[in-house]
């Protein structure tokens, strides 16, 4: 078998929100269909994968580098033992070469996309659901087909008041997440605290927030925050300062004792090594957010996972930025703590297949081959004029 080919767009999801650092207005990501020779059903099997939000589609370092190099390599180096499927690591090896170390700035989210739609077709050659290859292969054996999702939204919108902030957070409780997050930083403290109140007033018994601020605070910022957030029995305080800035971060704990999050920029195995060495977080409460489909994929993903473990981090203490199915497979097939989702936004990139609900802060995965996009009908409609 071999890649015939592979194909990459850029597409909008943009929107009119904005968090403490950005807005979103001209946001959009890359998606790639990797090709493959295998026919499963009377069609070739096909990859899909996209980069999340944050970063925006990077389909020039695809086109210069990445996809290049793997079409130019020896098709059967690509492969695994068995000869009859890819295998993501050689692939990735492939992309790697002549690539410096360190600053690892857009092109971890070229080969993380890559990286996607290269599982995608590795598991839908084998197959089965990406979450029960990857639970066989890497994990226990037996996938947790029931992963805790939580809703992110709560951004900063023209003309949004503390009711439709109410009203939003209601919606997602309505359809069964039990944690939601909001933004902070993007406003006065005193104001961040009355959207706060304004959506814990929503909140019943069982029911969390989280808040996120998206990496704006400096330590002073960051450590006035803290206090004032101590109030509260928050979910998370997420990304307070520089996500490279790991002292503050390590500082930060000595004001605010209840559970922090961060990771979602940080991009490779090496500067989540540094979180972990440096930043001082807590390994029996606070949580990380690495997201695969920035930061050089789930190979990348694998070799971050063993670092933690080396450090006696469990991988429950990872939920995920991004709200892909990805990160859920991954989250199903190797026991991580949960996924991000959001149900407002970024559509229809994100999200679950079709029929998928969230009962009590949990989803059930479905039995799909691959990723699953094939079970999100709005979603594979957009892949499918990429390649099909
Ligand atoms: O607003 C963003 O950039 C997304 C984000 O931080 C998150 O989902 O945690
Ligand atoms: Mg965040």
């Amino acid at each position: 078998m071999r890649i015939v080919e592979i194909r990459e767009i850029t597409v909008p999801i943009s929107s009119p929100i904005r968090n403490a650092y950005i807005d979103f207005s001209k946001m959009n990501a890359s998606l790639v269909a990797v090709v493959t020779d295998v026919i499963r059903g009377g069609r070739p099997v096909i990859g899909y994968g996209f980069n999340s939000n944050g970063r925006y589609g990077q389909g020039s370092l695809m086109r210069e580098r990445f996809i290049p190099r793997i079409m130019e390599a020896d098709p059967d180096a690509l492969l695994d033992e068995s000869g009859e499927n890819l295998d993501p690591h050689k692939i990735w090896s492939t992309m790697f070469v002549n690539e410096k170390p360190g600053g690892h700035g857009e092109r971890s989210v070229a080969m993380g996309t890559i990286d996607m739609a290269v599982w995608d077709a590795v598991a839908k050659i084998a197959d089965e659901p990406l979450f029960t290859l990857l639970a066989k292969r890497y994990g226990n054996g037996t996938p947790d087909k029931r992963v805790f999702v939580y809703a992110a939204g709560g951004y900063y919108y023209p003309g949004k008041d503390n009711a439709m902030l109410q009203d939003e957070m209601r919606r997602y409780l309505d359809l069964g997440y039990t944690v939601v997050k909001q933004k902070i930083g993007g406003a006065s403290l005193d104001e961040d605290l009355r959207r706060i109140d304004a959506v814990l007033d929503v909140l019943q018994d069982g029911q969390k927030l989280a808040v996120d601020a998206n990496g704006r605070f400096d330590l002073d910022t960051a450590i006035q925050y803290a206090k004032a957030l101590s109030q509260y029995d928050l979910f998370w305080y997420e990304e307070a300062g520089d996500p490279l800035d790991y002292e503050l971060q390590a500082i930060l704990r000595n004001y605010y004792d209840k559970p922090m999050a961060t990771g979602e920029n940080l991009f490779s195995m090496q500067d989540a090594r540094n979180l972990i060495r440096y930043g001082g977080m807590r390994a029996d409460r606070d949580w990380l957010q690495f997201d695969c489909a920035l930061s050089y994929g789930l190979v990348e993903y694998l070799r971050t996972l063993e670092m933690l473990r080396q450090h006696g981090w469990s991988a429950s203490r990872c939920i995920p930025h991004g709200g892909h199915q990805m990160s859920l497979n991954i989250a199903a097939g190797l026991g991580l703590g949960g996924n991000e989702s959001y149900p407002d936004l970024f559509q229809p990139y994100g999200g679950f297949p079709d029929g998928v609900r969230v009962e009590n802060g949990y989803v059930t995965m479905p039995e799909l081959s691959g990723i699953g996009f094939e079970g999100k009908s709005d979603l594979i409609k957009v892949m499918r004029e990429l390649a099909q």
